[in-house]
């Protein structure tokens, strides 16, 4: 273009003395400008932004007008803005809002790195500083803080800082964090929040455990936490659906198995329609082969549009990511520390016993050098929960077993037994691997070596809870040697000691590793 224009005025002489008038003004003109100029630039400049905007916005203006008024209207301008307008004090309102939050915005991201909270997904509200914060921001009754002081709760812990708010913005939320960290009372308190009062409105809030043991033990948190209101809260037992017309069935949070819960949906015998909140608890559990069916008929009947949806758990596959995205609006994704590593309070140890008759040996050497219960034995079948019970209750010890072939009374009193300190061993299958809160539990053994990368997270974890110190030993034999790797990078991560050659060790893909193993006997093989 300037090239263009040149070449058509080239060969033109312009007559300065004939036109000078003419040119003054151009010049006055071109003066003017470098004023205006270098006026914006200043403006630009010019620290805070609050002023800074309705300047730019004056300038916009003043930019039409100019022409007809010149430097008046500049100065005008400026008068306005020791006394702005109605409309100028609502930008000056927006602007210094918008400030305000982007501080906040800086606020969350400092907070959420000093307790290692990781978050993804659009508005992000703000963590949680303290409980008190449930009163003053969310106008939360008085009897949340009072029972939150009596179970002796005094701050929140990481994953309750953030999944709390996301829950009481009515917003769906995935969250990932260690065993042990309290996810617990991160979806029920927020859940009782939203209910606010007891409503005969049908069922309200439906929570899903895996088992029976694990349902049972957030009834009774959740029953803690709604002391001093009216809530209905109920366990989804053989009972009350054999018993109760569940058709006209109110309740304010419903319990249950995947299983009880779709029998009852099969035969039309509940009507989930009106959830509002839907918890799965140990989501990736839930979302395995053998229980998909199920939830998914959860899932379908629980139709309400509004309906929020929350999956929470210590371990968070890929997979189960995917078919989270596919099932929810919007979720705010909360991870507290690394995705699928085992609490950190935790100090694991790796003994190999070469053969069956060398981890025998080893227990009840470990035993008769120091016995700090209560333990917990974890082994890979029922059978061989019995072997070992059959082996070890005559060895002078408290030792208790549970299991899936035990009647549901059994299993409560093994769970019961062992909190109260009963039995000071609990030989246990993977049942009570997950979720399963036992606030003593110093040691975990691993008999026989989980079956998976989550598995063994889930049974280490249930020691080293709510931030207390534990121990790990994990027994292994020739056949476990193949997946010795994982173990040691597990530990690793969480940050435990591992001999360097267990790190150099071939990796191998983890495939439901339950090998055919000698059976658990002091007697000889025939
Ligand atoms: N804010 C808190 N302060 C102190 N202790 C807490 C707090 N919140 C929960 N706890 C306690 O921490 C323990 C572990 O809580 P919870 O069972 O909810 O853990 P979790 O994260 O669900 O573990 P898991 O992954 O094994 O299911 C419980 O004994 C609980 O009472």
């Amino acid at each position: 273009m300037a090239n263009g224009s040149s070449f058509l005025f080239s060969g033109i002489r312009f007559d300065k003395k004939r036109f000078g008038r003419d040119i003054a003004k151009f010049e006055k003109k071109e003066k003017d400008d470098s004023v205006k100029v270098s006026s914006s630039v200043e403006i630009e400049k010019a620290e805070p932004v609050v002023e800074k905007a309705p300047a730019k916005k004056r300038k916009r203006k003043g930019a039409v007008s100019e022409t007809v008024e010149g430097f008046n209207v500049f100065k005008k301008s400026k008068s306005e803005a020791i006394q702005p307008k109605d409309e100028d004090k609502s930008v000056v309102d927006s602007v210094q809002q918008t400030k305000e939050q982007n501080r906040q915005l800086e606020r969350d991201a400092l907070f959420r790195k000093r307790h290692n909270i990781h978050v993804s997904g659009y508005n992000v509200p703000s963590p949680l500083q303290n409980f008190e914060e449930l009163s003053s921001r969310y106008k939360c009754e008085p009897y949340m803080s009072r029972n939150l002081a009596e179970l002796g709760f005094r701050e929140p812990t990481p994953i309750q800082r953030q999944a709390i708010p996301v829950l009481l913005h009515d917003r769906e939320c995935f969250a990932c964090a260690p065993t042990g960290s309290g996810k617990t009372l991160a979806f029920v308190c927020p859940m009782l929040i939203k209910l606010k009062d007891p409503s005969k409105n049908g069922i309200r809030a439906v929570i899903l455990c895996p088992t029976r043991e694990l349902s049972s033990q957030t009834y009774r948190e959740c029953k803690k936490l709604a002391k001093g209101k009216k809530f209905r809260i109920k366990l989804m037992t053989k009972e009350l659906s054999r018993n109760g017309d569940l058709t006209k069935f109110s309740c304010d949070i419903l319990i249950s198995t995947p299983l009880r819960l779709h029998l009852a949906i099969r035969r039309k015998e509940v009507d989930l329609s009106r959830v509002e909140y839907l918890v799965l608890d140990e989501s990736d559990k839930l979302f395995e082969l053998g229980l998909f069916e199920q939830i998914d008929s959860v899932i379908q009947a629980c139709s309400n549009p509004s309906i929020i949806r929350s999956l929470f758990s210590a371990t968070l596959p890929d997979l189960v990511e995917d078919r989270a995205r596919e099932l929810m609006h919007d979720a705010i994704r909360v991870i507290v520390g690394r995705k699928n590593m085992a609490s950190e309070t935790i100090k694991q140890k790796l003994v190999f016993t070469g053969s069956e008759e060398g981890k025998l040996m080893a227990i009840r050497q470990s035993f008769a050098e120091s016995l700090n219960p209560p333990v917990l034995v974890f082994v890979q079948s029922k059978e061989r929960a019995k072997e070992l019970y059959g082996e070890l209750q005559f060895d002078n010890l408290r030792v208790g077993v549970i299991h899936s072939d035990l009647s549901q009374k059994e299993r409560e009193d093994a769970v019961d037994n062992f909190r109260a300190g009963k039995t000071w061993v609990l030989i246990a299958t993977d049942v009570v691997a997950r979720g399963m809160d036992f606030k003593a539990v110093k040691c975990v053994i691993n008999y026989d070596f989980p079956d998976s990368a989550a598995a063994y997270i889930h049974r280490i974890g249930r020691s080293g809870r709510a931030g207390r110190a534990g121990e790990a030993i994990t027994f292994y034999s020739e056949e476990d040697m193949p997946l010795l790797r994982n173990i040691a990078n597990l530990m690793a991560t969480s940050g435990c000691e591992v001999p360097p050659f267990l790190l150099e060790l071939p990796k191998k893909k983890w495939k439901k590793h339950r090998p055919k193993r000698d059976s658990i006997s002091t007697k000889p093989q025939v």
